[in-house]
């Protein structure tokens, strides 16, 4: 079986996600003007949105990368493969915001910074061996944290603790 790097998760609420890309956008208030956003696609495209609204860009272009398929038993935490370019871009990125949601391991980020040396390069969050690829950031989690996203997720019933403790004691 394959060595799992991920300890821990983060579960990052949609309100969470909405408060940290404004806050990401009061600091790209300092950086622009940018031309238009270029969404790596599809984590990238919710932030992108976002960002657009408040920063009233309205040019809007994706980058389509693929880098994880599923692995064999179903989890979120899937196996790692080569990065493959879907979609690019016909310019080096000059003026341009280049949006993702995370940058992890970087491999995605260093394919598509290649593919855009000039863009200004942002994620909502980072872990260490990726946090270099990008201009900026919100918040960084370790490397052993597997981050959830809203779209990720579902809400669902929890049974109280004392049956949940009654039951492992049982079982
Ligand atoms: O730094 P890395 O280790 O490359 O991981 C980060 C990339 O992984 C996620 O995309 P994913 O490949 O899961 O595709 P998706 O956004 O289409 O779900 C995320 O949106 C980043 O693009």
């Amino acid at each position: 079986m394959e060595h799992n790097p991920y300890r821990d998760d983060v579960v990052i609420s949609w309100a969470e996600l909405h408060r940290d890309t404004r806050r990401l956008c009061h600091e790209l208030m300092a950086k622009g003007p940018f031309k238009g956003i270029i969404a790596i696609a599809r984590g990238g495209l919710i932030p992108a949105a976002l960002v657009a609204r408040e920063l009233e860009i309205r040019l809007i272009d994706t980058i389509c990368a693929a880098s994880y398929e599923s692995s064999d038993d179903d989890s979120a935490q899937t196996q790692r493969k080569e990065v493959r370019i879907l979609k690019g871009i016909e310019h080096d990125g000059e003026g341009y915001l280049l949006i993702d949601d995370l940058v992890d391991t970087g491999n995605t980020a260093r394919v598509i910074r290649q593919l855009l040396p000039k863009a200004y390069f942002v994620t909502l969050y980072a872990k260490p061996m990726g946090r270099q690829v990008v201009d900026l950031c919100v918040k960084e989690f370790s490397q052993d944290k597997w981050v959830y996203f809203p779209w990720d997720i579902d809400y669902q019933f929890v049974p109280p603790i004392k049956k949940r403790l009654k039951a492992e004691q049982q079982g």
